[in-house]
Parts: C-alpha cells; structure tokens; sequence
C-alpha cells in the first residue's frame, strides 16, 4: 500500500530513525523565533468593539492598519461560543484517531482525507488533511459533509453558519475602512465559494528539517482559522522579511488577507505569506475556512478605488478563470498573483 498519511508513518513501529528524504526542507526551520518586540507582535482586532456603532471607530483604524501593515491579525469577541469550539476539537481529534481504513472512506484526490501533499519543489508537508466544499451546498460532495460522524458534522455546520456571519462583518468593516461603495465587495462573497480544511499535524522527531505547511498566501477573500487544540507553529512573515509566531490567544481566531482581497484593494492591502512548523512531541490541529466570491463573481480591483490617482495593479477576471489560473501556478510564496499583475509598461492597462 502506498503510504500517504503522515500520522501512519509516525505511528508505524519501529519508529522512524530518520526523516524520509522527500520531507527534508533545503534549509534548517527556525521553530522559535525569538519573543517578537510588541510593535512586532500580529495585531488583535475586538470584533465586538467594531461591530457597536459608534465606539467601533479605533477598532476599524486597528484593522485597516492590520490589513495593510500585516495581512492576519487575530480576532477576539467574535461570537463563536467556546462550547461549540472545545466539541469541536474533540470531535476533530476522535475523527482522526479513526483506523487509516474509515479515514480512507473520504479520500480523494484535493478534496476529501489526503496526507502530506507535496510542494512546487518536490518536498512534502508534514500534515495530514481534511478538505470539504462547503458552500455552495449544491457543490458539496456526497461522500463527505453528509458522511462524517454525525457529531462532528452538526458541530461543523454551527461553527461554518457562525464564520461565515463573521466574515461578512469583517468584509463590510474592511469596506468601509476602504472607503468602497458599500457592499460591492462583501456582495460577491455572498453565498460564495467557501471550503473548510481540517489539519493533522503529527509530532516530528526532528522539527526544524520539516515544514507542515510550505511558505504561501491564501489564493482566497479572507480565511478564518483556528489553532484548534492550543498547539501552535504558524508563523506569518513581516513586511520586512522576518518570521513572527502567530502566539495561541485563548479563544482567538486568526484572519488572513487573501490575494483575492488584495486585488479588491488594488494592493492597499496585502496578503500574508504564512508556514507552518511542527513540534518535536506534540501534534498540532488547525481548521482554516476560506472564504470566495462566487463562481460567476468577476476578480478585479474595486471599481470606486480605482482611478486616474491609483491606476489598477490588477486585471479582471471571473473566478472561475481565476481559479483555473491559479491551480495551474505552484504553491510558493507569495507568487500566486502573478497571473493578476497588470505589467508595468502600461499596455494592458
Ligand atoms: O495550519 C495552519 O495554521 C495554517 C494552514 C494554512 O495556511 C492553510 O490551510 O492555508
Ligand atoms: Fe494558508
């Protein structure tokens, strides 16, 4: 059989006495990067604070500063209840302590279960996981949401309905802090394309050889994620070049800006290169939402932010091509936009 799953090979005796070559990084991981200074420290945004009228004011400065400054900031007051969360990571942990045959049952090749996927360079993360299409509901496939232990799914949707009010929310705070014709953005991501990946990341004998997640942006909107058993190892790079931990906030949600969002923006705000980095003895759980526009949605600078004053970095897509584009790109840095960029010269302006 050929073995994919990470968490098996970690589990299968006698135990590894070194790394497989094919997850071996080119450099040495620096897993603790040293406590950043707090003017380096990834911003917390209150969203209750944001979303009162009137007192929301220093809140929606805090999140433009951290759209642009950052591209992730954390998310504390959100209105996902610690209840749903805390079943929810036990669910997550009993679904992946399943046999590798009942996990198998959702395999599939990019959606479903699927281990340690490998990267534009040849190398593997070091992570198992689970990819669902969420929305639209017509889009979801038989064989995953609906079959998961009925538990685990009722948890899931609760925590998807709550996100996917929180982010639009966010999207209409990040509007406004834009000065966009209200909704024209957060309309597009109505009843979009939304996904939700659930990672296994399996202690690693020697961590700084491995990555979990390779070096990338998020090819989406926003993503919302949560270090779902309080184990932490993203890390999300500065604007100057240098890793930073994303610590563990209790009961905080991370948001990251998306290509997609930097596009809206014309580049006002960034997308977040992001990595993750594995523990010596603990295994570490992460769920990320991703949330799109719609298939039929056109991809492309905001038309009210554009303009003689700010010419349009970016080209105009509909998603569907984009998502073709982008899968036909390899995962590196923040490389994902080259097929958006505008060339310089002027002439496909
Ligand atoms: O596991 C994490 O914290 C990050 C996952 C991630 O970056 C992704 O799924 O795009
Ligand atoms: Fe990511």
């Amino acid at each position: 059989m050929k073995l994919t799953s990470v968490q098996e090979l970690v589990k299968a005796a006698p135990p590894l006495s070194s790394i497989p070559l094919h997850f071996l990084q080119q450099t040495r991981i620096a897993l603790s990067v040293p406590t950043p200074s707090s003017s380096a420290e990834i911003p917390t945004v209150d969203y209750t604070l944001l979303a009162s009228p009137g007192s929301g004011e220093t809140e929606l400065q805090k999140l433009h500063s951290a759209c642009k400054n950052w591209g992730i900031f954390q998310v504390v007051n959100h209105g996902m209840s610690p209840e749903v969360m805390e079943k929810l990571r036990g669910e997550i942990e009993e679904f992946y302590e399943l046999p590798l045959e009942e996990k198998m049952k959702y395999g599939g090749d990019g959606e479903g279960y699927g281990g340690g996927r490998v990267r534009a360079n040849g190398i593997r993360d070091w992570g198992d996981r689970l990819y669902i299409t969420t929305n639209p509901v017509h889009l979801r496939r038989p064989n995953l949401l609906p079959q998961l232990p009925s538990s685990l799914r009722d948890n899931l949707e609760t925590y998807i309905q709550t996100l996917k009010t929180l982010a639009s929310g966010l999207l209409g705070s990040m509007e406004e802090a834009l000065e966009m014709e209200a909704n024209e953005m957060a309309a597009k991501m109505d009843d979009g394309l939304q996904s939700v990946a659930i990672i296994y990341y399996p202690p690693c004998p020697q961590p700084e050889l491995v990555l979990g997640f390779t070096p990338h942006s998020d090819a989406t909107c926003i993503t919302i994620l949560s270090q779902v058993n309080g184990v932490g190892g993203l890390q999300a790079k500065t604007r100057d070049g240098s890793w930073v931990p994303v610590n563990i906030l209790p009961n905080a949600l991370v948001v990251l800006v998306g290509d997609i969002l930097e596009v809206f923006s014309n580049g006002l705000y960034e997308s977040a290169e992001h990595r993750v980095t594995v523990n010596p003895d603990k295994e570490r759980i992460s769920m990320a939402f991703f949330v799109n526009p719609k298939f039929d949605a056109e991809v492309g600078p905001a038309t009210d932010i554009v303009g003689p004053e700010n010419p349009a970095k970016f080209k105009r897509k509909g998603m569907e091509q984009y998502v073709k584009d982008y899968f036909a790109m390899k995962m590196e840095g923040r490389s994902n936009l080259e097929h958006m960029k505008i060339d310089n010269d002027g002439c496909r302006q």
